[in-house]
């Protein structure tokens, strides 16, 4: 049997992972969740799962879902709660399924405890890559990723050796306005912007595949997970989403990993790495789909994306304040307060003001984390 703790459990990774640990029975126990705002959904988890820690957003959403309860639950809420799920059972896996760097202190707790992270969070890699692969490298924990592209690399890179890597390429949709031009992205709306063309997911990370910024996070991602100079990181477009991306080594070979778009085949790699199970979706059939496609990226295009290479390369606290100005403005995006283009408008002006930081502790990281956010908030148009 294996542990299992999820923070981010209400949401598309969450209920995804419970979808994979629910198909096993035999092999997950579910120790701890931890929800948002969800509590109808987490309730039912707990009835489904019995994890014996249990988390909400805030204190007033933890005073409505005590007392329907099982007996016994540990209950608690916030940044604390999200550190009790990620830290304070007995699991050996937390996967981390929350959305923003609001997940770095809780990841890092899992892991100053010893456990192995299934990580979705990308933005917690991209704030603070460098404290987070440090403390597990110190730690002997394993960070086996469950992003889509990363998976699929970690795929390739099984038993390669590191130094024969010629590049890694991660393959991108280009996310649900590939084919307009930058004059019509001015009239878009949060409706079909939320429209992605091949995945079902949360809100945030559908805009980043639009503006090109969930590419942007995965290279810096991608970066920290194998080690990668950004000089050896590439993207293509690739509308189908099949092949989810693939390593070029120094003798011209080429590994891919391809599969149909669904999340629960990376999720269960992660849980049950370095074994293989089962699993129920659709197979992939090369034959059905006929034919595959590929682009070159365009940056002019996709300037986020630029702004990301831009920001890796230069690192220390770059992708914390580019990460963080991001979260911002896709909020208010969502909110309906700027239009489609200001998004990347935001990111722009708030990394022109930022002087960035080399080797950041944890404290400047967070203090660099809410500058950028107040300065993205501030900025009007
Ligand atoms: N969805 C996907 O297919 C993929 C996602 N990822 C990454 O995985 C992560 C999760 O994405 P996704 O599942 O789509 O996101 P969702 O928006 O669907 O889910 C986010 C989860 O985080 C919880 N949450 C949000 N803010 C807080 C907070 N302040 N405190 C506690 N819990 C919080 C939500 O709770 P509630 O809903 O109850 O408020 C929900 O459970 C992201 O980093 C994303 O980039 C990576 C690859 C693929
Ligand atoms: C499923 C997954 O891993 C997402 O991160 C996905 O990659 C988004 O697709 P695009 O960013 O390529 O549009
Ligand atoms: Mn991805």
């Amino acid at each position: 049997m294996k542990k299992i703790a999820i923070i981010g459990s209400t949401g598309s990774i969450g209920t995804q992972t419970l979808d994979v640990a629910a198909a096993h029975p035999d092999q997950f126990q579910v120790e701890a969740l931890a929800g948002g705002s969800n509590i109808q959904l987490l309730l039912e988890q707990v009835r489904q799962f019995r994890p014996r820690i249990v988390s909400v957003g805030t204190a007033g959403l933890a005073e409505e879902i005590k007392p329907h309860l099982p007996a016994g639950t540990r209950l608690y809420c916030g940044g604390e709660g999200l550190i009790e799920v990620a830290a304070g059972s007995d699991a050996d896996m937390v996967v981390t399924a929350v959305v923003g760097s609001v997940g770095l202190r809780s990841t890092l707790a899992a892991i100053e405890a010893g456990k192995q992270i299934g990580l979705a969070n990308k933005e917690t890699l991209v704030t603070a890559g460098h404290l987070v692969m440090e403390r597990a490298a110190a730690k002997g924990v394993a960070i086996l990723p469950v992003d889509s592209e990363h998976s699929a690399v970690f795929q390739c890179l099984n038993g390669e050796r590191r130094a024969e890597i010629s590049n890694i390429t991660l393959t991108a949709s280009g996310g649900s306005f590939r084919d307009l031009t930058r004059d019509q992205l001015s009239h878009v709306t949060v409706e079909d912007a939320l429209k992605h063309p091949n995945w079902s997911m949360g809100a945030k990370i559908t805009i980043d595949s639009a503006t090109m910024v969930n590419k942007g996070l995965e290279v810096i991602e991608a970066h920290w997970l194998f080690g990668t100079p950004y000089e050896q990181i590439k993207v293509l477009l690739h509308p189908e989403s099949i092949v989810h991306s693939y390593v070029e080594f120094v003798d011209g070979s080429i590994m891919a990993q391809l599969g149909t778009p669904d999340m629960r085949v990376p999720i269960q790699y992660a849980l049950t790495y370095p074994q293989r199970m089962s699993a129920p979706g659709k197979r992939l059939s090369l034959a059905e789909v006929g034919q595959l496609h590929f682009r070159e990226m365009d940056y002019e295009r996709f300037p986020c994306l630029r702004l990301a290479f831009e920001c890796g390369k230069i690192g220390g606290t770059a992708p914390t304040a580019y990460n963080a100005a991001n979260e911002i403005a896709v909020a208010r995006f969502l909110n309906k307060e700027i239009s489609f283009l200001q998004i990347e408008m935001i990111l722009e002006r708030v990394l022109e003001e930022h002087q960035a930081a080399a080797h950041p502790d944890l404290d400047t990281i967070e203090a660099v984390d809410a500058w950028a956010r107040k300065q993205a908030r501030q900025l009007s148009f």
